[in-house]
């Protein structure tokens, strides 16, 4: 019985988030990731797009050999033939067809009617089916669709087989109330499938729209190690699973401890280093430097950290600064193993605090500086 709070994490890093420029992983690069994501415990990995080079053909063959006792892989493939045989050839049970249901999509790209996606929607998923795949089908630019044309296009899909229905915000053009709305639609046409959701950042909103999905009836998420992916990128793993376990208490197959590492090992990977800011897995996600929030946080981390930075696995880090108080100063040079009275504390912290207004910063070391030679005069 398919549990109503369980949600899907279908990752795409090694797909969406390779198309993004810059980014050609190896062979051996694709594998490492893979292996990272069965160990993290996502739902389905998508080993890449087979019918696009020999490379990625291989890749997935040799994600699928490794990891595909122990999580579903599957592959992209065009609402064609060709595209779904390469899966085939390496190997898939599962495969995620695509073809957009847009007019701009139709007219300038595909040069299709509508009559003949639909047509090509269902020759395509029964193609797939007919060869005993799991299939996930994508509306692709799903939300600049004509909304009666897209529910057509979903029932076309679930009548020709389809397992899963994924609604792609391809250029981010959502907001998180219109696509609730949206995905609730396509749940009412889809006769129990599972329906999955795929966000895109053009307006910084693919993991609120994620959850927004879910909060729809979506059960799967798409999602990629560090919001890697084309343009701004796809939601983020981090952010999605993290905000679905916290704020909305759903039950997700990832385990968290594990995403710093994930996300510091596919940053290395692809050469895209993690923004310091970035929810969850950045260096200042759990950082502080202004006094009433490392006083805080001294006496209970709960003050100012919504979840612990053991639970993902980061690092909390204290830091001196202009805003420093006496109770983290104090807390910094015990560490460091210098104990002071509180007299003493407010002469190093005035130092500390002259030296950040001239713009420089103030290490650990610097404190530790400053305190001893206060010691010995
Ligand atoms: C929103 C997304 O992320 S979609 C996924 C995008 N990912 C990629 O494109 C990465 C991998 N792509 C590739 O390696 C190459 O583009 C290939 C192998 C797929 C195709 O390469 P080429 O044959 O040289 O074609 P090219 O990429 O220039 O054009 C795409 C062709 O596919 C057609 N096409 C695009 N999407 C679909 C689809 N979903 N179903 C069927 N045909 C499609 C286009 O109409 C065009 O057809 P045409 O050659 O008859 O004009
Ligand atoms: C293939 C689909 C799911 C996609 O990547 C998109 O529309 O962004």
């Amino acid at each position: 019985m398919f549990s109503t709070r369980k949600i899907r994490i279908f990752d795409t890093t090694l797909r969406d988030g390779e198309q993004a420029p810059g980014i050609d992983l190896t062979i051996e690069q694709k594998l490492a990731i893979a292996r990272q994501l069965q160990r993290l415990g996502v739902d389905v990995v998508e080993a890449g797009f087979p019918a696009s080079s020999d490379g990625e053909f291989i890749a997935t063959k040799k994600i699928l050999e490794e990891i595909g006792d122990s999580v579903e892989v599957t592959g992209l493939a065009r609402a064609n033939k060709g595209d779904i045989d390469r899966g085939i050839e390496a190997g898939l049970a599962s495969i995620h067809v695509f073809i957009a249901t847009s007019d701009v999509h139709l007219k300038y790209k595909l040069k299709m009617t509508r009559e003949q996606v639909l047509d090509r929607i269902y020759e395509s998923v029964r193609y797939a089916k007919s060869h005993g795949l799991i299939v996930e089908y994508s509306p692709e630019d799903a939300t600049r669709t004509e909304e009666d044309f897209l529910l057509q296009a979903v029932k076309t899909a679930v009548e020709a087989g389809a397992d899963r229905i994924n609604i792609p915000d391809t250029v981010g053009v959502m907001h998180p109330f219109r696509f609730t709305e949206l995905i609730k639609k396509v749940v009412s046409v889809s006769s129990g499938r599972i329906i999955s959701v795929h966000c895109h950042n053009d307006f910084g909103l693919a993991t609120a729209n994620s959850i927004a999905g879910v909060v729809g009836g979506a059960r799967q998420v798409h999602v990629t190690v560090n919001g890697i992916g084309e343009r701004a990128g796809n939601a983020s793993l981090e952010e999605v699973v993290m905000a679905l376990k916290k704020l909305l208490d759903y039950d997700i197959g990832v385990k968290p401890w594990l995403l710093y590492d994930t996300s510091r090992l596919v940053s290395e990977l692809t050469g895209v280093p993690i923004p310091f800011f970035k929810a969850v897995v950045g260096d200042n996600a759990f950082g502080h430097e202004a006094g009433i929030h490392v006083h805080g946080v001294i006496e209970n981390p709960l003050t100012y950290e919504p979840m612990s930075p053991e639970e993902v696995g980061n690092f909390r880090r204290l830091a001196l600064g202009k805003h420093s108080g006496i109770h983290g100063l104090r807390k910094i040079l015990e560490e460091q193993g210098i104990y002071l009275d509180d007299e003493k504390l407010k002469v190093v912290l005035n130092e500390v605090k002259k030296m950040a207004d001239t713009g420089r910063k103030v290490s650990a070391e610097d404190a530790k500086r400053i305190a001893s030679r206060f010691m010995s005069s």
